[in-house]
């Protein structure tokens, strides 16, 4: 299978590089990064993909959402499947995503661990049995590295909740500034960003005399590479449509 990485040169492309050389069947042919610098003596590297002469059967994208017009148009001009990993997408992003897998087979989380994605639908089951009784927080904790907030990972969790709902709750982010009680309709969602947490999610329910906490600590960045891994080799099999861990995992 041969991989195009994009955000080759930041620390999860780093970690997808180092992963894929143990990948028999897989050979990595080319990058994107904003620094064409560190691999170029392995495999070509450029500034967009745009400018990507190779073909692939993948490309995976842990880059930046700045990136992204440009990584969709490489993918449906080429016809390449699309594992997409970056977040901090916009609502107009994940909608063009969707409209493009009728083109393309394309694969996208916020959180490509095995541990999220039980842990979100956890929370989902859970919710679905405590009501509306229960306040719902999601603290998310990340390195002082991170740019977006909060993460892909808190709105996973938290949309996987509102499919629990019939009438959705109102995400909050943060209370700097509220004067009023907080109401059964919401969702919280805080970011906390320090040192080198790899990415920490709780999901609180706080109930009448009693709290449930469900908890997913990341311990190494090789737990979402590998993720990337299995879902592209899921992908290449798939035909076009909109895929996420769910479909991969069922
Ligand atoms: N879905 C998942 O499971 C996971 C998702 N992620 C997401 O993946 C993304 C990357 O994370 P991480 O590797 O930690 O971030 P890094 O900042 O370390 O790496 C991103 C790389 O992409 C480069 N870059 C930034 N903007 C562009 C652009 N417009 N075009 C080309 N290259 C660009 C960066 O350059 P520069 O440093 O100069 O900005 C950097 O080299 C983030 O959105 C993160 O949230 C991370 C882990 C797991
Ligand atoms: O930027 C990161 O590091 C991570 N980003 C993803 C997110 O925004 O949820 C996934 C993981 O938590 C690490």
């Amino acid at each position: 299978m041969k991989v195009i990485i994009s955000g080759c040169n930041g620390k999860m492309g780093r970690v997808l590089v180092r992963l894929i050389a143990n990948e028999k069947e897989m050979e990595i042919v080319a990058g994107i990064d904003k620094h064409k610098d560190k691999f170029e003596n392995t495999f070509p590297v450029y500034e967009k993909a745009c400018e990507c002469k190779e073909k692939a059967d993948v490309l995976i994208d842990f880059s930046h959402h700045s990136a992204f017009s440009d990584i969709l148009k490489y993918c449906l001009d080429t016809k390449t499947p699309l594992v997409m990993a970056t977040t901090g997408l916009t609502g107009e992003n994940l909608r063009s995503l969707m409209k493009a897998s009728n083109e393309i087979p394309i694969f996208q989380t916020g959180n490509y661990s095995l541990g999220v994605n039980v842990i979100t639908n956890l929370a989902k089951k859970a919710a679905a049995s405590l009501g509306d009784d229960f306040d719902i927080e999601i603290i998310e904790k990340h390195h002082n590295q991170k740019v977006d907030s909060p993460s892909g990972t808190a709105y996973l969790i938290a949309n996987g909740i509102n499919e629990a709902f019939e009438t959705k709750k109102e995400f909050v982010y943060g209370r700097y500034g509220k004067s009023d009680k907080r109401t059964s309709t919401e969702i919280g969602i805080h970011a906390i960003r320090g040192g080198t947490i790899i990415g920490e999610h709780t999901v609180i329910f706080a109930g009448p005399d009693e709290i449930i906490e469900i908890k997913h600590t990341a311990l190494s960045k090789d737990i979402f590479g590998l993720g990337a891994i299995k879902a592209s080799k899921f992908l290449i099999k798939q035909k076009n449509g909109f895929y996420n861990m769910n479909d991969m995992l069922k």
